[in-house]
């Protein structure tokens, strides 16, 4: 069973504490771990006993992105993209604070790196559906009258898991369901068609930084930002784009973390209310997006739809700070990982 932990981070924002690690150890200790605190940079933030750790308050941000600084949110977990901007290595697992081990209808305790793990390292299937789902998994195969030119599959660059206990529903969702827990345990992981769009959650996620690192950027929330919790979902639907264009696979499913804390559902209809109506527009932009070929990289795929978004994004001013904000990204991306930075004006 691959281990990967000399190439894997787990990266971590924090508002809170770490103290979840506790139940994780026994997955998480052999990794080393990329942590994001987020707020007041002067807070004392403990990560326990034998962890091997980077922790980044928004000072060193500041230090390191200098007058970049500014594409990385500030109060709101979308800081976590800067943990994948750092990172030395080719793959990344992203899980918030409020998420600890979950079990399985067995009772046994779920490693869910493990399985983002395999998914990562396992083919997708985008272009024709497998109707026993994962067929790299033991046990499943392709179905009859599945093509055999579709089987061998193509590389995955994103493994989405779920979460048992709280869903990660919407606000307005939360304030009807309040008590909705979900308890159900479905035991598949699918690869999302292509030309499929999903919403992307932050909360459980694994992906190849060498394949799709330069789109996951979480974009601008968070303090002084018209919009919040769209962070992951605007990642999800630019890097989605992005492995449709670049033949990659996003799977989902399969593994489920235990989510242990609803946020305030008030609080989130502040945050999203106008994501809420503005993504009726965004993903019907997203699904009409069609990137040039000379567009072979994740960098040069990310740069055009910065500019596809400045310039047909035009509901609200705050799409064209997010078309620079791209950019810079891009450019810090650049910046820490080799490679020319994109011009000015977008272009690599
Ligand atoms: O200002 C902040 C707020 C939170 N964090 C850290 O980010 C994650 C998620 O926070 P939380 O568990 O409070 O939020 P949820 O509503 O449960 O999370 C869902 O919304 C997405 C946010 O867009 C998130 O990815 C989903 O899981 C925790 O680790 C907080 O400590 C922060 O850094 N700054
Ligand atoms: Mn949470």
């Amino acid at each position: 069973m691959a281990s990967l932990a000399d190439q894997l981070d787990i990266v971590i924002p924090t508002i809170r504490n770490l103290d979840f690690l506790e139940q994780w150890r026994p997955f998480f200790q052999p990794y080393h771990l990329i942590v994001i605190q987020d707020g007041d940079p002067t807070r004392a933030v403990r990560v326990p006993e034998g962890f091997d750790y980077e922790l980044y308050n928004r000072n060193d941000i500041e230090r390191l992105l200098g007058d970049k600084a500014w594409c990385i949110s500030f109060k709101d977990s979308a800081c976590r993209c800067f943990g994948f901007l750092v990172s030395k290595k080719r793959y990344i697992f992203t899980i918030d604070d409020d998420c600890f081990v979950a079990k399985n209808p067995k009772g046994e305790d779920i490693n869910a790196l493990q399985q983002h793990i395999q998914n990562l390292l396992t083919p997708s299937t985008p272009y024709f559906f497998n109707t026993l789902y994962d067929p790299y998994r033991d046990g499943a195969d392709f179905v009859r009258g599945y093509p055999f030119s579709l089987r061998e599959g193509v590389p995955t660059a994103i493994s989405h898991g779920l979460w048992l206990n709280i869903p990660d529903y919407d606000a307005p969702t939360q304030m009807v369901k309040p008590l909705e827990r979900n308890t159900r345990y479905v035991d598949a992981v699918m690869t999302v068609p292509k030309n499929v769009l999903y919403p992307m959650c932050g909360m459980n996620l694994a992906f190849d930084r060498s394949l799709i690192g330069p789109a996951m950027y979480f974009g601008l929330q968070g303090e002084g930002q018209p919009i919040g919790r769209y962070d992951d979902m605007w990642a999800g639907w630019c890097t989605k784009v992005v492995c449709d264009h670049l033949g990659l696979g996003v799977k989902t499913g399969l593994p489920y973390i235990f989510h242990s804390k609803a946020s305030n559902p008030f609080t989130n209809l502040r945050k999203e209310y106008k994501g809420i109506f503005w993504q009726e527009e965004i993903i019907p932009f997203f699904q009409s997006l069609e990137l040039s070929k000379e567009c072979t990289t994740a960098a040069d795929c990310y740069l055009e739809i910065s500019e596809k978004v400045r310039a047909g994004l035009t509901l609200d001013p705050y799409f064209v700070k997010l078309a620079d904000a791209m950019v810079v990204w891009v450019q810090c991306w650049q910046q820490f990982n080799g490679g020319p930075g994109p011009k000015p004006d977008g272009r690599s």
